[in-house]
C-alpha cells in the first residue's frame, strides 16, 4: 500500500496494491494496520454508500462537535472528483481546498480528518461512492458549506452540476463561522 501526504496537514492517500489474475481484481480497501502506522487511530462505526450519475455534484458538507466525523473516501465503481477544504481555525491552510481523482482502477482511498468540508462531482455514470465515518449520522449536526462559493473558488471540473435543493442553499465562507 503507497502513503501519499497531502499538502493540506493530516490528509492522506493510500493507493493499495491491486492483484489482478485470470478470475479478477482483488484488494485491500481498508486495513486498520497501514493507518495505525501514521498515527490514524479514529474509530469507524459507520459505512456509508452513494450512485450518482454523471455531473451529480454531493456537498460540500460536514458534522458539527461533537458529532464530527473523519471520512475515509472511495470509488468503488467510476471516478469522481473529490473536494475537501479546511474549515480548522488553527490550520495553515484554513479556507484552502483540496482535490483528488478518485478511481475505481487505482482503487485509492483519501483519509479526510474531522474538521473539513467534504463534497464529490461524479466523473462518470453509475458512480458508486463508498465511505468509512468515525461517528454517527446525526441529522441534527449536518453543516456545510456553499459548493460554488466565490471565496473559496473550487474548479468543479463539470459544467452545470447536478446539484440537491438542500445542498443549493448551504451558506457562503463569507458568513460562515466554522464550528471546528
Ligand atoms: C449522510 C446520511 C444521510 N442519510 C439520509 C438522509 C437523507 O434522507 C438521505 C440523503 O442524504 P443526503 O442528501 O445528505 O446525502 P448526501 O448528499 O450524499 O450526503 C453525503 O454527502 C457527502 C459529500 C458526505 O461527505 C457525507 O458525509 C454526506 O453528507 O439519506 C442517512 O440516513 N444517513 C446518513 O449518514
Amino acid at each position: 500500500m503507497e502513503i501519499k501526504e497531502h499538502s493540506i496537514s493530516g490528509v492522506f492517500e493510500f493507493t493499495p496494491r491491486v492483484f489482478t489474475d485470470a478470475r479478477g481484481v482483488f484488494f485491500e480497501s481498508f486495513s486498520g494496520r497501514e493507518l495505525a502506522k501514521i498515527g490514524i487511530t479514529d474509530e469507524w462505526v459507520q459505512d456509508n454508500q452513494s450512485s450518482s450519475a454523471r455531473g451529480v455534484l454531493r456537498g460540500l458538507h460536514f458534522q458539527k462537535p461533537p458529532y464530527a466525523q473523519a471520512k475515509m473516501v472511495r470509488v468503488a465503481a467510476g471516478r469522481a472528483l473529490d473536494i475537501i477544504v479546511d474549515i480548522r481555525p488553527e490550520s495553515a491552510t484554513y479556507g484552502q481546498y483540496l482535490s483528488v481523482e478518485l478511481d475505481d482502477q487505482r482503487c485509492n482511498v483519501l483519509y479526510v480528518p474531522i474538521g473539513f468540508a467534504h463534497g464529490f462531482v461524479a466523473l462518470e455514470d453509475d458512480t458508486l461512492f463508498l465511505y468509512k465515518c468515525s461517528n454517527y449520522y446525526h441529522p441534527g449536526s449536518e453543516g456545510g458549506l456553499h459548493w460554488n462559493d466565490p471565496t473559496l473558488n473550487i474548479n468543479w471540473q463539470v459544467t452545470d452540476p447536478n446539484v440537491s435543493d438542500k445542498d443549493q442553499v448551504l451558506p457562503f465562507f463569507a458568513d460562515f463561522k466554522s464550528p471546528f
